[in-house]
């Protein structure tokens, strides 16, 4: 998918939300457990309940990859449930990756050929070489860790160096790889504060907010300091839909959270 088609998306639908399946089977609806595979029929019953309300899905491997083979196998099943039947989503593998350059390029392989996603999330700590693997596949994008939405996030990021802090030396060096058009950014919808900043850097760019809802971001701030001049926003948020339920109406409460955000977004546009 390439980034038009994903503004595009955005304003027809008049709603910039990605919801993130982070798919916990001590959370998910006990009926569900009796199912062959729960983690996918939990992502396949939450996807088909509010695919019309967002224009992205963010499967968090971890609560994946936590199930070993199982749960590879359901990440599997998910992301090509999503391409077969809703192809016009973006599709974001939240793996956090990032590594020696050969070692990104399969990584980038793993994601993009073998479990065919949009995009994947990277930490941009071992600099150039690990990061421009993930650059090289067309319409394909990596999404770099900028400004997380954790507490931990000012250990480092918001550290000065050479005058300067980390995180906005991540974008301005980033933004300068090759093929940089294809990077992403995650800042947490905690830290909305920085925004007006980070725009500065990167006025085009799409980023990547998780941290509404469970972690207490706002929706209005986001849109207030972090909207680009076409929109450039995915804002995520997982636990706060996902689980609205634990009981058979799990799918109608997710529905309606969505909704609600959804709600909130078009009237930000
Ligand atoms: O890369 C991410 O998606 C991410 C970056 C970040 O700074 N903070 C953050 O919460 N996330 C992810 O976004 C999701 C947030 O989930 P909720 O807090 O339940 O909405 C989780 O999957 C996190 O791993």
């Amino acid at each position: 998918m390439t980034l038009e088609q994903l503004t595009n998306e955005i304003h027809k639908k008049k709603s910039f939300l990605c919801i993130g399946l982070d798919v916990d089977l001590d959370k998910i609806p006990p009926h569900l457990l009796e199912k062959e595979d729960p983690i996918f029929e939990f992502s396949k019953a939450i996807i088909d309940a509010t695919h019309d309300l967002c224009v992205a899905y963010k499967p968090n491997t971890a609560f994946f990859e936590a199930y070993g083979v199982k749960g590879w196998q359901a990440l599997q099943k998910t992301i090509n449930y999503l391409n077969e039947n809703y192809p016009n989503h973006f599709t974001i593998a939240d793996a956090k990756r990032g590594d020696i350059g050969n070692t990104s390029t399969r990584y980038a392989k793993a994601f993009f050929e073998d479990l065919e996603f949009d995009s994947v999330t990277i930490a941009p700590y071992m600099g150039k070489d690990s990061v421009e693997p993930f650059l090289q596949f067309d319409n394909k994008y990596a999404i770099l860790l900028a400004l997380t939405s954790n507490q931990g996030a000012f250990d480092f990021q918001t550290k000065q160096v050479d005058g300067v802090p980390l995180y906005q030396q991540v974008l301005q060096t980033a933004s300068q790889y090759d093929n940089s058009d294809r990077l992403m950014y995650v800042v947490g919808a905690t830290k909305a504060e920085f925004l007006t900043d980070i725009r500065k850097i990167i006025p085009n760019s799409f980023l990547l907010v998780p941290g509404v809802g469970a972690q207490g971001g706002s929706l209005e701030d986001v849109v207030k300091y972090g909207k680009s001049s076409n929109v450039g926003l995915l804002i995520n948020s997982s636990r706060g839909i996902i689980y609205a339920s634990s009981n058979e109406d799990f799918e109608k409460a997710a529905r309606d959270k969505a909704q609600q955000l959804q709600f909130q977004m078009a009237n930000l546009l």
